[in-house]
């Protein structure tokens, strides 16, 4: 028998693949329709997984088949096929499992409808299945004379993160955002190699890595990406990523059960801590000390710290002097707007996931109109192609325009401020410094009027935000400016048109 046949080698791998599956489908899954499967037995390169019911078997096999062959295939190659058995025995070797489970499993072994519960865990699986997208299938044909193996169905070798209750703080990874599915351009090249260089090297190239950005431009994307290439490459590493709230929650959390100490250990053991959004805990000061004792403490050990926020240390209002100074020693890299190019880029590679065909034409469209993140453009392409596979006809530019109506009118009125400062100086031939001098004179202040009216009427901002970039005025200044151009246009239509072609022009 070769090393790779060992019964404790299979149950290692088995855990391993566990804790894989695990982290790739989250908790509510695993335990739904992962954590009951056992290894049954094994004859060659063929394995056998139990399950306790029939339907968990079709159930699995559809949906997790695949992606548990294949992670098979790559901890031990010898192994070719995987076949999911039903052996009602293993229905109670997961004693801890959920009650919802348990009444699924009964209902459907007594031919009944499964409860509620069940039907919404169904709709999670199928979901989290179909991201995945995998090819690679469970061998089928007869199945050979298995042996069964009692030493494979005791209990699992433990993970090492179950074993530490890693998983209660780590946030499960989403298996769609990995440096494979990320598009580089000129706007994120920077943050993309730092957390590249980072995911790569052996040694600590810089600490912290802080990656900053505006909402959906592809924090949070790169945070996982390194994850799982720490996970796949490096996997003794132990890696915690998580949001700064939860971070919080489970401080707070250790404070109430005075198991502080426990916490303390718990971040300052791992190799790479990784949180998002640190923008969340500034001003709730005792989780900041904490968080800045825990940062100290791991940089003091050269472990990797990577954190994610809106904006650059230095921009970070209410952040302590001295937490600002320590974030701002590792490499600091932000991410800019998307540009167009990068746009259209994602746009492509997600329409090709898709498997839907999508005209260059509308995907160029999309790129152009919806321009303010990432995430608005894949909702806009999610749209397109559910609408395209519901109702089978293709995508053509009429009915992708008329279907997001809604966004593009959204994304048209999102021009800036400075932008309608500008355009509108042009027109009346001011100078653009005039939009927040305190000149009075009519030729400039009535410019100035229609510029805030315009603010007002294509853009989000608040009236004393507008107010703030028209030289520090009062939103009652802003009002009265919004009320004078509505009158001057009802009351005279060579003005109205002018106002009418400036709004046009700014929405392009
Ligand atoms: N360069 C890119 N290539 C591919 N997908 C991207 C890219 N940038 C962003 N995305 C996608 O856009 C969506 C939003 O990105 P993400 O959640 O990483 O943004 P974020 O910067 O963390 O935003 P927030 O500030 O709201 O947390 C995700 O689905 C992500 O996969």
């Amino acid at each position: 028998m070769s090393e790779l046949n060992s019964d404790a080698l299979l149950n290692a791998q088995w855990a391993r693949i566990r804790g894989r599956l695990r982290a790739e489908y989250g908790e509510a899954t695993f335990r739904s329709w992962l954590k009951p499967l056992t290894l049954a037995g094994r004859r060659g390169g063929d394995l056998r997984v139990a399950v306790p019911s029939r339907f968990m078997r079709d159930w699995v096999t559809t949906h997790y088949g695949d992606r548990i062959k294949a992670l098979w295939s790559t901890e031990n190659p010898e192994i070719r096929s995987v076949e999911v058995i039903v052996d009602s025995a293993c229905k109670t070797s997961s004693p801890e499992e959920a009650g919802g489970e348990d009444a699924l499993v009964e209902a459907e072994d007594a031919g009944q409808p499964a409860p509620t519960m069940a039907v919404a865990s169904l709709a999670v699986a199928s979901g989290a299945a179909s991201n995945l997208g995998r090819v690679v299938s469970i061998a089928s044909g007869a199945a050979p004379a298995f042996a069964g193996n009692t030493a494979l169905a005791t209990p699992q070798v433990m993970l090492r993160d179950e074993i530490d209750g890693f998983d209660d703080v780590s946030a499960p990874l989403d298996p769609r955002l990995t440096f494979d599915n990320f598009v580089v351009g000129k706007s994120n090249e920077l943050a993309h190699a730092a957390a590249y260089r980072v995911a790569e090297a052996e040694t600590v190239p810089f600490n912290p890595l802080f990656l900053y950005g505006g909402v959906g431009l592809g924090k949070t994307h790169l945070m996982h990406a390194i994850a799982w290439h720490i996970r796949r490459r490096k996997p003794h590493k132990r890696v915690i990523y998580l949001s700064a709230e939860k971070f919080m929650y489970q401080f707070i959390r250790a404070l109430r059960n005075k198991s502080t100490m426990a916490f303390k250990e718990q971040f300052r053991s791992v190799d790479v801590l990784m949180v998002d959004d640190v923008q969340f805990i500034i001003g709730k000061e005792s989780t900041q000390e904490e968080f800045f004792h825990t940062f100290n403490a791991l940089a003091d050990q050269n472990r990797q710290v990577i954190l994610s926020a809106d904006k650059s240390p230095s921009d970070l209002e209410g952040l302590e002097e001295r937490m600002r100074s320590r974030l701002g020693w590792g490499l600091v890299a932000d991410i800019h707007p998307t540009t167009y190019e990068l746009r259209l880029g994602i746009l492509q590679s997600r329409a090709e996931q898709s498997g839907v065909e999508i005209p260059v034409k509308v995907l160029e469209f999309l790129a152009h109109r919806i321009a303010s993140n990432v995430r608005e453009l894949e909702g806009a392409l999610t749209r397109i192609t559910a609408h395209a596979t519901l109702v089978g006809r293709p995508v053509t530019l009429e009915s992708a325009q008329e279907l997001l109506k809604d966004l593009l009118r959204a994304n048209d009125r999102r021009v800036s401020i400075e932008e309608i400062q500008r355009r509108v100086a042009e027109h009346f031939n001011i100078k653009l410094a005039d939009m927040q001098s305190p000149r009075r004179a009519r030729t400039v202040a009535r410019p100035r009027q229609i510029a805030m009216y315009l603010a007002k009427q294509l853009t989000t901002r608040s009236l004393p935000e507008i107010g703030r970039k028209f030289g520090g005025r009062d939103h009652t200044t802003v009002m009265h400016a919004v009320k004078k151009v509505e009158e001057l246009c009802a009351g005279d239509s060579s003005f109205a048109e002018d106002v009418d072609l400036l709004k046009r022009m700014l929405e392009g």
